[in-house]
């Protein structure tokens, strides 16, 4: 064992450092409306990939790509897991030690964008025209609604303090699950402030996901904050949203729950937004249901919000039109059986940094009464929340 002196301090900015360059698959993620952030490492370097389930999986974070059913989650165990505090303790320093070097101390500098891309005028261009011909589609089909995204390279990454990036994204997300995920085998790293649960299973056997849809910014032309019991919904946005409602009590339907708690619509912020949102609760134990945060996982994702309805035309439509790899955006990710809880969260306003290059990614509900300009806008402003990471 290397024992580690005062000239070897490690910091979590140190920690981060030594473990993206050895490669190991990690985490750190804080919860919504919280302030502890937690560290996950996994020691095993190999690639764990398997199905979710609740009752099965050892200790860990799910990560799942959008197209999780045919590229399976990873699962990374919890092999070393901690709550943040200033000073790391001896204790996990030492088993920290054991495979990573924490000799030299690499100079730390704040995260920036060193070098800006332009985006082309074309990229909107062929988005309003591919909006378009969605909504010609839905006006003239069976199918209500297409969650059409578009990713984003905005420009090359400076610097490498990620846990300021963290705690300053934190701050502007204070309700949103903030999370930092190390995936070596891509090598690549994305950050994100999700706003949307997928499924929580509490310790006392829990189960709730939630309906999110439609979207507005939180403050007016003027810079003043809307309350968001003032955030008034145009008809497109309450259906928009109804329709993810609409979907979930499906999926319940599904398996015959009818033992559900249903709570909202109401507006939530999130970050620089507000949308509609409706929570579904079920007591898993009174209804004699164990595996439920396993079925509904299976029948959820992807929800109405991320993907569309019915699910596979949307799925059709947008493997016809939306022409990139979602990879990890929309997607799945979460801590698993940590502390006796479960908890998913879908993959959105989050970036991805790869050689260097941040992308970002966002989307938008179109339905028949879609603008294209607006729907536009509005992946704009989804942008810029998780771009406030560098500012
Ligand atoms: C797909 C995204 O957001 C979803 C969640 C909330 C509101 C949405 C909307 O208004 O379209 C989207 O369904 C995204 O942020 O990339």
């Amino acid at each position: 064992m290397i024992s580690v002196g005062v000239e070897h301090k490690v910091t979590i900015e140190k920690l981060i450092v030594k473990c993206v360059e050895a490669a190991y698959p990690f985490v750190i993620f804080r919860y919504p409306n919280t302030e502890t952030f937690y560290f996950l490492l996994s020691k095993n370097r190999e690639t764990v990939k398997q199905k979710i389930d609740f009752e099965e999986c050892p200790a860990g974070f799910v990560v799942a790509p959008f197209h999780s059913t045919v590229d399976l989650p990873y699962l990374y165990a919890a092999d070393i897991f901690f709550e943040i505090t200033d000073k790391i303790d001896s204790e996990t320093v030492e088993k920290l030690s054991e495979f990573l070097d924490f000799k030299e101390n690499p100079p730390y500098e704040k995260l920036y964008i060193k070098e800006n891309f332009e985006e082309k005028p074309e990229v909107r261009n062929t988005y309003l025209e591919k909006v378009s011909s969605i909504v010609e589609i839905l006006k003239g089909t069976t199918t209500n609604k297409v969650v059409f995204s578009r990713s984003n390279k905005i420009g090359k990454l400076g610097g490498n303090d990620y846990f300021s990036a963290l705690k300053h994204l934190s701050q502007k997300h204070p309700s949103a699950f903030i999370n930092f995920i190390n995936l070596p085998w891509k090598n690549q790293i994305w950050i994100g402030a999700s706003p949307e649960t997928l499924v929580h299973q509490n310790p006392e056997g829990k189960f709730s996901t939630v309906a999110l849809a439609g979207t507005q910014p939180s403050v007016d032309s003027e810079g003043n904050e809307i309350p968001t019991a003032n955030a008034l919904w145009s008809q497109k946005e309450i259906e928009e949203q109804a329709l993810v409602s609409r979907y979930i009590i499906n999926c319940l339907k599904k398996i015959r729950v009818r033992e559900y708690e249903e709570k909202g619509p109401r507006s939530v912020k999130a970050g620089n937004l507000i949308h509609l949102c409706s929570t579904y609760t079920i007591d898993s134990k009174s209804i004699n249901f164990q595996n439920l945060s396993s079925v509904m996982l299976d029948l959820l994702h992807p929800t109405s919000a991320v993907c569309g309805m019915p699910k596979q035309e949307a799925l059709e439509i947008l493997d016809q039109l939306e022409g990139y790899d979602r990879e990890l955006y929309s997607g799945y990710i979460g801590p698993i059986n940590i502390q006796n809880d479960s908890h998913l969260f879908v993959n959105i306003r989050s970036l991805k940094i790869e050689n260097d290059e941040i992308t970002l990614f966002s989307g938008g509900g179109i339905t028949a009464d879609s603008s294209p300009e607006k729907e536009w806008i509005e992946t704009e402003i989804k942008q810029k929340s998780i771009r406030a990471i560098f500012e």
